[in-house]
């Protein structure tokens, strides 16, 4: 089941990447579509990170081709791909540790975008973000640094927000954060969903990744191993033992 030819917001057509002379990512395919949250999961070193990057443009060796919204994107550097509505959350934080939430997130702000149909696309302000992340709002004044991990993580998912995106690229934000901010993380990314932002999320956590996600993608050194809904995935103990070792 993968999205419909006229709804593909992001795909990659044999995407490899290297570090150095090593090669960490072999002839990836991968599809998301408009509202679409889609997993890619894998243990420790199976390559979500660096499929994330890949798409991003900051690899700087990598073959394939990455289209976003039907255009080619393959040779564009990563600013011109966030500009074109690519957001990216890395799976360090990086926010302005000096600067207090506030101005975190007037650092992200960008013009309202369209879909590729002229429709609106939505359109974040702080305001709406406190709704969807109301943990933040009385740490208006807070410099960055002085917040939690998990607070850190979800300031930079606002400020990634704040770049009004189509689609936002989301490096395992449950990694090392408090199960009670992971329970938050979940319902924010069903409610972005909601608002029709696609979501792909490299992520371990498979309870965090099926309450949030349609379909998968299993890799496994560097390889796809499955594609298919979250319920064929959960269907799979046997695949799953022996690609994510649960
Ligand atoms: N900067 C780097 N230099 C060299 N090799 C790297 C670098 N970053 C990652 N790798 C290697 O590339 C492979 C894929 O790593 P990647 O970080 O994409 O995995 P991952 O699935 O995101 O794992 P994790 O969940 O641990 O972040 C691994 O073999 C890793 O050792």
């Amino acid at each position: 089941m993968t999205p419909q030819a006229s709804s593909v917001l992001l795909e990659a057509q044999g995407l490899c990447a290297w570090y150095g002379a090593a090669q960490a990512l072999f002839d990836l395919h991968l599809q998301v579509g408009r509202g679409e949250a889609v997993a890619l999961m894998g243990r420790n070193g199976a390559g979500k990170s660096t499929t994330l990057k890949a798409l991003m443009g900051l690899l700087p060796r990598r073959a394939g081709r990455v289209c976003f919204l039907g255009r080619d994107c393959s040779q564009e550097a990563p600013f011109q791909r966030a500009r074109a509505g690519l957001g990216y959350v890395p799976e360090e934080r990086r926010i302005f540790t000096d600067l207090t939430v506030d101005e975190n997130l007037e650092v992200g702000r960008q013009a309202p975008r369209h879909w590729p149909d002229g429709r609106p696309a939505p359109v974040w302000t702080p305001e709406r973000l406190w709704t969807l992340f109301p943990h933040l709002e009385p740490m208006r004044s807070r410099p960055g640094g002085r917040m939690s991990g998990g607070e850190q993580q979800m300031l930079t998912l606002a400020r990634t927000l704040m770049g009004q995106p189509l689609l936002v690229l989301l490096d395992e934000p449950s990694e090392g954060v408090a199960p009670v901010i992971v329970d938050q993380m979940a319902e924010m990314l069903r409610a972005l969903k909601a608002e029709g932002v696609s979501v792909l999320l490299s992520e371990q956590n498979l309870g965090f990744a099926a309450e949030v996600c349609d379909r998968a993608y299993l890799l496994d050194e560097g390889r796809v191993r499955f594609e298919g809904t979250m319920a064929a995935l959960l269907g799979e103990p046997a695949l799953r033992r022996a690609h994510m070792g649960i």
